[in-house]
């Protein structure tokens, strides 16, 4: 926000002292208040950046301070759940646009931030029904300008969608990983000295937030169990091809696959492949640039 100029003042608050510390010296915003309430008077805009199980409580402490016509949205990972808890608190007098940058690292905390993080990402927005529409779109044009690309969607769709890219794959990222943990046990070290390319992806996504990711899985029940039953199926029917020797449906399989991933990047829309970039933007390509700070990010 700051790099386009799109605020006239960025106030920020954060639970723990420690954070608004951080926030303070750093010069993360503009103003660190001690309070949530504190923080929202006066404010045109309003934005919910806390895990999802604790937005209805922020919402409660808002929202009498909340100044009459401002806009209220979030950055929640799932949306039905975030509505439900924050809807009900907030007064008719302002507008609510819920919303979920597709962006973020394993990361978290006030130093995990950084300029270009939305830069060339989806920005989904979920306006609930009955939205008035210039707030939306006052929205996706403040995403616009921090470097996203918008769309609209309905909460339901939303957590579907996200069960299958972003949810189950860490739930499946954590399990992978554990298993690798009790194996070590009796392996030694190996785990760790022979890690692959392939497990350490999966370590990066497995470092990521613990309160974070219980809530979502807390909060997107039903999508999540719906797309892990179809990912059992499926590991189900390839643990037998392997244990039967079935090589025609185990190539058959990782074809289908491969292709997907091939449309992704053919498409360009894979920020991080080596190759993305055919007719999009690419953070910081040019020979002698800065360092991609979002790589930086996802080394760790
Ligand atoms: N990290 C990502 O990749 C990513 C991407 C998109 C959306 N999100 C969503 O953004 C939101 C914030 O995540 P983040 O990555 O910025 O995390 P973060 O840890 O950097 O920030 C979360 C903040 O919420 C505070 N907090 C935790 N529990 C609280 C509570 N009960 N009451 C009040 N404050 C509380 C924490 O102290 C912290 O300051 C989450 O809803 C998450 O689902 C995260
Ligand atoms: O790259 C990562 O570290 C992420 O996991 C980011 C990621 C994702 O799954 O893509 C995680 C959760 C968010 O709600 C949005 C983005």
């Amino acid at each position: 926000m700051r790099r386009a100029g799109l605020a006239g003042e960025i106030v920020g608050t954060a639970r723990t002292p420690a954070t608004r510390a951080i926030a303070r010296e750093d010069g993360l915003c503009d103003r660190v208040t001690d309070t949530a309430a504190e923080a929202v008077i006066g404010a045109d805009l309003v934005v919910l950046c806390v895990p999802v199980g604790a937005m209805g409580a922020l919402a409660a402490e808002i929202a009498p301070h909340l100044a009459p016509g401002a806009t209220v949205t979030d950055v929640g990972s799932v949306k039905r759940s975030v509505i439900d808890a924050v809807a009900p608190h907030l007064p008719d007098s302002v507008h609510f646009v819920p919303a979920h940058p597709l962006a973020g690292t394993e990361h978290s905390g006030p130093r995990s931030g950084f300029a270009e993080l939305f830069d060339n990402r989806w920005c989904l927005l979920v306006p609930v029904p009955g939205t008035d529409a210039s707030a939306t779109a006052r929205l996706r044009a403040l995403w616009e300008g921090m470097g996203s690309n918008v769309d609209e969607m309905d909460a339901d769709h939303h957590d579907l969608v996200l069960a299958v890219t972003s949810h189950a794959p860490h739930l499946i990222a954590y399990t992978m990983v554990g298993v690798a943990d009790d194996l070590r046990r009796v392996t030694d070290s190996e785990v760790i000295k022979y890690s692959a390319a392939g497990f350490r992806d999966f370590t990066r996504i497995a470092a990521s937030d613990p309160t974070m990711w219980r809530d979502v899985f807390l909060n997107n029940r039903e999508a999540t169990l719906e797309i892990l039953g179809r990912f059992t199926e499926e590991l189900f029917a390839l643990q037998r091809a392997i244990r039967t020797g079935d090589g025609d449906h185990l190539h058959a399989y990782f074809t289908r696959t491969r292709a997907i991933r091939r449309g992704i990047i053919e498409a360009g829309q894979d920020t991080d492949a080596p190759d993305f970039g055919r007719g999009t933007r690419k953070i910081s390509a040019a020979p002698g640039a800065a360092p991609d700070p979002a790589a930086a990010h996802r080394q760790g």
